[in-house]
């Protein structure tokens, strides 16, 4: 029966990188895998069509898919819109939808780019972590929430943290599963010494622990956490966190692999049904340039053939060619250093391809 594939190029350098991965995508669809790609816009390009960043044609689409492949949205000219009609909130509402609560980030340097990670290459050589955020509660989601005018003419802006347990155990038993998969070594991080919804996070963790005695569990902080990343990011395997934590201390650890253009991600649920993005943002400096980075986007869509599909062989078939077109020196600007041929988005995308095609 043939697969489907949602594919939302978004906004910004979205379309730029989507096109690649699709290519990448295509070349197993040419070898007789049976995919279909079905496109819809979310984020600005949706408010531009619908006048909603996550519009009924778009919600259809993804639901009867069997996973969706996404870009970035966001972009200055949609800053000024009310808040629910921002791009950004199209994509909150397609984890929502979806009940897409964990979000995989892994964050592995490739040999090839020691010397472009951020850290000296001793101190991230071999580094391979895996950040599990939760996506679907936490500050992001909870209510109240808003800007408001007081009786005395001031403004007041609320968010609120709240976790409910059981949106904290399904996290925590997707990190202690992926932890038993790998070096057995899980870091939950928190700010219990401060905040409630982090104590209880601290509490459920511990609890889950005693279904896994095989994983290490250990506790940080996330201000200690944020410091640990940066000065001996070795020391972790799997890190599980909350929404916010997770969002920050993903872009942090992508310059430990050498460019947030480097790090991809999936968004699952329990189904296994999945969403495939890159960590990192519709880049407005960059788009319409053919400059940015598609590897990331490229390495999602590899997730997403491991997650939503099975397909095993292809991913490490596409992280293979990956590493192959690295080893042959092509960088994008966000990863080029002296000594190497500096390609655009497009070109990488060739690279990958032809590197794949001969695998
Ligand atoms: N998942 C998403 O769709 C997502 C994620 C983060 C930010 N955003 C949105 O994107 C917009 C821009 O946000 P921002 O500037 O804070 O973050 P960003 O990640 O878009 O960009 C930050 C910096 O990283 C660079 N960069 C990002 N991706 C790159 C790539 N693939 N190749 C090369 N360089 C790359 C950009 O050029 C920029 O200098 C905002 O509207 C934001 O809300 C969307
Ligand atoms: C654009 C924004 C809503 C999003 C987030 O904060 O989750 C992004 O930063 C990410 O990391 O996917
Ligand atoms: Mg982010």
């Amino acid at each position: 029966m043939t697969q489907t594939i949602a594919v939302l190029p978004g906004d910004g350098i979205g379309p730029e990188i989507i096109a690649q991965a699709v290519r990448v995508l295509e070349v197993f669809q040419q070898k007789g895998w049976d995919i279909q790609f079905q496109y819809a816009p979310l984020g600005g390009a949706a408010y531009d069509e619908y006048g909603v960043p996550y519009p009924e044609f778009t919600q259809n689409i993804c639901r009867q898919a069997d996973a969706v492949l996404l870009g970035a949205v966001g972009g200055p000219q949609y800053d000024n819109l009310d808040r629910p009609l921002r791009p950004e909130r199209g994509l909150l509402a397609i984890r929502k939808d979806l009940n897409l609560f964990a979000n995989l980030r892994p964050a592995i340097l490739y040999p090839e780019l020691a010397n472009a990670s951020t850290l000296k290459p001793e101190v991230v050589a071999g580094l391979d972590i895996l950040i599990v955020r939760e996506l679907t509660g936490d500050i992001y989601f909870a209510e109240p929430r808003g800007i408001s005018q007081l009786a005395d003419g001031t403004r007041e802006g609320v968010n609120t943290m709240r976790y409910h347990e059981s949106e904290i155990r399904r996290i925590g038993h997707i990190a202690f599963q992926a932890a038993q998969k790998r070096n057995k070594k899980l870091c939950s991080v928190d700010k219990a010494n401060v905040l409630e919804t982090t104590e209880l996070w601290k509490q459920i963790m511990n609890e889950i622990a005693a279904d896994y005695p095989d994983v290490e569990l250990s506790h940080m902080y996330v201000d200690n956490a944020a410091m640990q990343l940066v000065k001996a990011p070795k020391q972790f395997d799997v890190m599980v966190t909350g929404n916010i934590f997770g969002d920050i201390l993903s872009d942090e650890a992508s310059m430990l692999t050498g460019s947030i253009g480097m790090l991809p991600s999936a968004s699952l649920n329990e189904t296994g049904k999945g969403l495939y993005e890159p960590s990192h943002g519709s880049a407005p400096d960059i788009a319409g340039q053919n400059k940015a980075n598609p590897l990331a986007t490229i390495l999602s869509a590899a997730m997403m053939l491991r997650y939503s599909f099975n397909q095993d062989g292809f991913a490490n078939a596409i992280e293979q060619a990956v590493q192959s077109v690295l080893k042959q020196g092509l960088r994008t600007g966000d990863i080029y250093e002296d000594g190497c041929q500096l390609v655009s988005c497009s070109e990488m995308g060739d690279a990958v391809v032809a590197a794949l095609q001969s695998i």
